[in-house]
């Protein structure tokens, strides 16, 4: 649990962070968003104190973090940025090592873990261990600075637009793994981006930001559904509320019996992917499937009803 309690950052006497406080829950994704400068960044390195606030204060697990000294707290929160940082003249397998290296862990301890991670990320590990960053894709370098940062088991990971450089499909299959990943360690997880469909598919709490300012913290479907001010409504967009709110749910939750005509649909879709679907084949109901077989429709009636202000 990380407790962020009345934080701010003054630089040449305006705050940049102003009086923010809010508590992530253990193992939450807590995604926060807000324009350019609106002092994302700044709070998060407030909490592996890259940056010492100016007033306030963090707690992890209970314990102040000014309890401890700098680098022994970073040593036990991941950390990962956009571009990833890979040190380029050390191999991946060094690269994943570098903080259990300094923690002394095992050799043979860590040679396991690089290559649990590698596997992890769908990297062969015989065939990527000995490699150098520029031997590697831009997706594949990002992959390996997300299993750096989880190297040495840290209960919490931070992670600072860290998917921004990558394509569309790429940006999907990295959020797609790093749930599989939190799901798998129970990392609490603090994501910056600009980006609100990342936003929405990674968090369970959205911390919204502007001008310094905390100006809500609350679920995507509360955030959606009840913007707590005209900015935060803008930030979502007005005419993508309805498809945000189906994006947040899955077919599987939502099939009737029944029958439909047609290509089925898988239950893992999301109720957005079902929408569309049922709008371009012109149908009002679709089949679900699960593990190829079918197990129901989910129709455009109730979808209409589930896009609506709830
Ligand atoms: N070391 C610093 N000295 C002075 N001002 C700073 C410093 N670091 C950040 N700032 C200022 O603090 C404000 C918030 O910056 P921050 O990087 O936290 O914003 P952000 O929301 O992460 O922005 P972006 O989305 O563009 O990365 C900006 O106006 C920035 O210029």
């Amino acid at each position: 649990m990380i407790e962020i309690d009345r934080l701010s950052k003054v630089y040449g006497g305006v705050p940049v962070v102003d009086d923010v406080s809010f508590t992530i829950g253990r193992g939450d994704i807590c995604v926060v968003v807000g324009t350019s400068g609106s002092g994302k960044t700044t709070l998060m390195r407030m909490i592996n104190r890259l940056v010492e606030p100016t007033g306030g204060s963090v707690r992890i697990g209970g314990q102040d973090t000014r309890a401890f000294i700098g680098h022994e707290l970073r040593r036990r929160i991941g950390y990962v940025i956009q571009g990833n940082g890979l040190f380029p003249h050390r191999s991946v397998a060094q690269n994943i090592a570098t903080v259990p290296q300094l923690l002394h862990w095992e050799r043979a301890r860590i040679a396991a873990r690089v290559d649990e991670l590698l596997s992890l990320f769908h990297l062969d590990p015989a065939r990527y261990r000995d490699r150098f960053p520029g031997e590697l894709s831009g997706g594949q370098q990002q992959r390996v600075g997300v299993a750096r940062a989880l190297a040495a088991e840290p209960g919490i990971l931070l992670m600072d637009e860290p998917f921004g450089a990558l394509d569309p499909i790429l940006r999907g299959k990295a959020q797609a793994d790093l749930l599989a990943i939190q799901r798998r360690f129970g990392t609490t997880v603090m994501l910056v981006t600009h980006d609100m469909d990342e936003a929405m598919a990674l968090g369970n709490k959205i911390a919204v930001m502007d001008g310094g300012r905390l100006l809500q913290y609350a679920p995507p479907a509360e955030i959606i559904a009840r913007p707590a001010t005209g900015f935060v409504a803008d930030l979502i967009g007005s005419g993508d509320r309805p498809f945000r709110m189906l994006a947040l749910d899955t077919v599987f939750n939502h099939v009737e019996p029944g029958t439909a005509a047609g290509d089925a649909i898988d239950g893992h879709a999301s109720l957005r992917d079902a929408y569309a679907e049922c709008l371009w084949s012109g149908r009002d109901a679709l089949p679900v499937v699960r593990d190829g077989r079918r197990i129901g429709r989910i129709t455009l009636a109730t979808l209409t009803r589930l896009a609506a202000r709830p």
